[in-house]
């Protein structure tokens, strides 16, 4: 939820961003004390500003969020929390709900997810729209949505809704507490009940829990893979890190003359995606984590192994293995275990009230440094503060910037001022790979940002199209290198593997 930030030691170090203390002051907050609440300023801001009847916002009262969201507030929701195993159905039976309802919303982990859904309530002739930080598949007439989480629409009223999020972040917590719906379907790991039923105890929601079991067996093996040599048809090789994905497709399952149906994917198919899976292998069971190289937890090594062996898929019994033997203990032990109670790690963070934790925004934070000169309103500030840039990418951080200030200046962006169309080429090196790279992202915070300020940022169909030619450039590159170009291009429910790929959208 919320970026809650009092007295964060890091935020300090780099300043309380002026968008904040010029904007928020003179509803009587202390600047010395509080940073931010951006996740749900724009809530706020809208019914403070709409002149809905509702009183003048406190923004020094942050220990209860749930009254940040008044429209969710006046019903007593009816609250499902569909808990189990991996593979127990959980989704399905929720998505049943959702497609017989009057009108609903899915919230989605993962792009593929919402993809997913989209699709299998359009062909039930449900019309449902599709809409992620990115894209947007209007079908008229449509009263269902799928969306990624962070898309979560918490202005409307709904007559069903519901959330397949495996984190914590905040943009699960604002679902969970923002959207209004008279049914609310709340799918995962029993392990988050205590805490939900917790946050929801003082919304006065009518919370249920519904337990399922696991629908088809997974073995863990004795045996690791030991050698790539061992790969067999229906096997996913799980690894953590794109570069990873590329060096083991290029050089271990596309040769020409391989008929192995293989899939390699990166943990993101963890999140609840059903594909025909035999076996799932742990290329390794470490996982770079943006701060450490640390071993993976029981709930991801129990969301990724759950992969094998899909009811209803070709595969009636899962495996899972790993490639080193060294990793075979710790695979054993984590699917043995319970996952741990998520409340444990939420208290031992929260230092607002007991119920909330303070969410990492070093990310945010960095934008809104860079940006908090620039005269913009403070909705404007906010979205360029969430928007998708990678601050740690030189481009594509200059990308953001330029964009910002020409916003700033002019109101209006066009992509050929800072991006010449007909430049792009096939990478030579590993350094020119990196460097199209940002500009896939530069180009995609492009399509981001015209989404939310259409006559602001015109050239989107540019952007997509010069997006799309440095994916194919990518892809001509890592070719060169002896990667071979998926057949099956967009994953499907049930694909036939063809060594696609998986990783996080
Ligand atoms: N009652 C059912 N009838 C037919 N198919 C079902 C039924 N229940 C589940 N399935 C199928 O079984 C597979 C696994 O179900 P589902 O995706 O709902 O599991 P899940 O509990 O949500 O798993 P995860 O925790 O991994 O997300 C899906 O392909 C789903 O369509
Ligand atoms: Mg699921």
């Amino acid at each position: 939820m919320a970026l809650l930030l009092l007295r964060n030691r890091k935020a300090s170090a780099l300043g309380i961003p002026r968008i904040l203390r010029d904007n928020v002051e003179p509803f009587g907050l202390n600047s010395e004390k509080i940073i931010g609440a951006f996740a749900s300023v724009d809530v706020i801001i809208r019914s403070y500003c709409s002149g809905s009847g509702m009183k003048k916002f406190d923004f020094t009262d942050l220990t209860r969020p749930h009254t940040w969201y008044p429209l969710a507030r006046k019903k007593v929701r009816k609250v499902i929390l569909h808990v189990g195993p991996t593979n127990s159905g959980k989704t399905h039976q929720a998505l049943s709900r959702l497609e017989s309802s009057s009108s609903g919303i899915y919230c989605g982990p993962l792009r593929l997810l919402a993809w997913e859904v989209a699709k299998r309530l359009n062909k039930a002739n449900v019309s449902c729209d599709l809409i992620t930080g990115q894209e947007r598949e209007e079908v008229d007439g449509a009263k269902h949505r799928a969306v990624t989480v962070e898309m979560a629409d918490v202005v409307s009223d709904y007559d069903c809704a519901m959330l397949g999020c495996k984190t914590r972040g905040f943009s699960f917590t604002r679902a969970l507490l923002g959207i209004c719906a008279n049914e609310l379907h709340l799918c995962g790991d029993p392990a988050a009940v205590p805490l939900i039923q917790q946050i929801l105890q003082v919304t006065g929601d009518d919370v249920k829990v519904q337990s399922y079991e696991r629908l088809s067996p997974l073995v863990p093996l004795n045996v690791p893979l030991g050698s790539f040599s061992n790969i067999q048809t229906g096997d996913c090789i799980v690894t953590f890190s794109r570069h990873a994905i590329y060096r083991l497709k290029a050089t271990r399952f596309n040769d020409a003359s391989s008929e192995f149906d293989v899939l390699v994917a990166s943990d993101a198919i963890g999140m609840g995606l059903n594909l025909n899976i035999s076996r799932i292998i742990f290329s390794t069971m470490k996982k770079f984590d943006g701060v450490e190289l640390r071993d993976l937890t029981v709930p991801e090594v129990k969301q990724i192994a759950g992969r094998a062996g899909r009811y209803g898929s070709k595969f009636p019994v899962g495996e899972v293995t790993c490639l080193d033997s060294e990793d075979l203990p710790l695979l054993h032990k984590s699917l043995l275990e319970p996952s741990p109670m998520l409340e444990e790690h939420f208290l031992e963070n929260a230092k607002l009230s007991e119920n909330y934790f303070f969410a990492n925004c070093e990310e945010v934070l960095k934008v809104a440094t860079v940006i908090d000169q620039l005269p913009l309103r403070l909705h404007e500030k906010y979205l360029f503060c969430i928007s998708p840039v990678d601050m740690n990418d030189d481009i594509s951080s200059q990308g953001l910037t330029q964009f910002a200030t020409n916003y700033s200046k002019k109101g209006i962006v066009q992509l050929r001022e800072i991006f010449t169309p007909g430049t792009l080429q096939v990478p030579k090196t590993q350094a020119a790979l990196r460097e199209l790279e940002s500009i896939h992202k530069v180009l995609d915070l492009y399509v981001w940002l015209s989404f939310r300020l259409e006559e602001s940022f015109p050239d989107r169909e540019l952007a997509a199209s010069q997006k799309a030619i440095c994916s194919m450039l990518i892809e001509e590159f890592l070719e060169r290198l002896g990667w071979q170009k998926p057949r099956v291009k967009k994953v499907t429910p049930r694909p036939k593997l063809n060594s696609a790929v998986v990783s996080r959208c």
